[in-house]
């Protein structure tokens, strides 16, 4: 028997790990800094301690995000990052004969879904079993939903740098689409707004703090002061951003998403869009928090939107409990490439 369970979300900027027995153990940032080339390449700081590196780190250092858009880009960084999670996680060097159920995005191509079950798969993890679980069933799981006995689900993870829409009936997956934007790209839209209008150039950490102050799908009237160099002078100095002037940059990606879930709805069979219509939207993931973001969806779409209450930790309670109920979650598990789980 496997020592341990683990059930694993990798999210593009953070990711979650929910150990069987004890619940969410640990959230970090998808990020590892590393030094050397080739062979020679090691990491020397992951999670939050890499991000803390992104911006200031000099040239010999490299802060690698290994996931991008919902697939993981840097194979090789993220199992480096996994090694030191699973130490930090088990507490010795290495971490052997687990078992681990990893949410993967649901619309994304087979090998693409593999790449996720090869992180702890090339790990010093050397797990017993791996099993890979499409995240919209985990975010079901985790937002309590009955999903074997419900004939229409609609699910909305906002997350950092995809949206991941879902129908789900009757326990399985009807349709699902992976939109590549999420909350890491009004960050960046705030960067490149304060760049030019102030001549003002902010990180992208500073941006997500404006981000989280101001931006809202509802109106409000909001100011913060940041600090950032002047583009002119080359000198650091303050400047005070308003939410007036952020929310405006937005609000067409707020549209696009009502657009999206709106297009959903109306490809999917009236059965199970009534049924939707009956239960409501479900909206999780970390951007979902953006304020009035539920009253701004139910209004353009004219259905009541149900808002997670832990929204980051959605599909990470969603795989931790089918890592508790490993019968139901085969049900689900998509097929690995044959040799990997022999
Ligand atoms: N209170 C908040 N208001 C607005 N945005 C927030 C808030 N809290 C977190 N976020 C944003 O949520 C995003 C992270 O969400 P989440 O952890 O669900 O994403 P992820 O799982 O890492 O990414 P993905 O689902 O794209 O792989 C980040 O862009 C972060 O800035």
């Amino acid at each position: 028997m496997a020592k341990k369970i683990f059930g694993i979300d990798f999210g593009t900027n953070v990711i979650k790990v929910y150990k069987k027995g004890e619940g969410i153990i640990l959230l970090e940032r998808t990020a590892v800094s590393t030094v050397g080339k080739g062979k020679a390449k090691r990491a020397i700081a992951i999670g939050e301690k890499s991000f803390e590196m992104f911006e200031k780190a000099p040239p010999s250092i490299d802060v690698c995000f290994p996931i991008h858009r919902g697939v993981v880009s840097h194979l090789d960084d993220m199992v480096q990052l996994w090694n030191y999670m699973g130490q930090k996680i088990s507490g010795k060097k290495k971490i052997s004969h687990c078992q681990f159920y990893l949410a993967v995005p649901a619309d994304i191509t087979e090998v693409e879904k593999q790449a996720y079950s090869k992180i702890v798969l090339k790990s010093e993890s050397k797990p017993k079993k791996v099993f890979l679980i499409n995240k919209p069933i985990a975010d079901a799981y985790g937002l309590g939903l009955d999903i074997e006995k419900s004939k229409g689900i609609l699910i909305a993870n906002l997350g950092a740098d995809t949206c991941e829409l879902s129908i789900l009936s009757l326990g399985g997956l009807v349709s699902t689409k992976l939109v590549p934007f999420g909350g890491n790209d009004f960050d960046h839209t705030i960067q490149n707004y304060i760049r030019k209008k102030y001549n003002f150039v902010i990180g992208l950490k500073t941006a997500e703090q404006i981000k989280m102050k101001l931006i809202a799908a509802v109106p409000k009237e909001e100011t913060i002061t940041v600090t950032g160099r002047d583009l002119l002078k080359g000198l650091p100095r303050e400047v005070t951003v308003r939410s007036t002037e952020i929310i405006p940059l937005v609000i067409d990606i707020f549209e696009k998403l009502a657009n999206d879930i709106r297009s959903l709805l109306e490809h999917t069979p009236p059965e199970i869009s009534h049924e939707i219509l009956h239960n409501g939207i479900y909206l999780t993931g970390g951007t979902s928090q953006i304020e009035g973001m539920d009253r701004y969806l139910a209004n353009q779409i004219k259905i009541r939107v149900n808002a997670a209450q832990n929204a980051q930790k959605t599909a990470a309670e969603g795989i931790g409990y089918l890592a508790e109920h490993p019968k139901l979650a085969l049900k689900y598990a998509v097929p690995l490439d044959k040799k990997d789980n022999e």
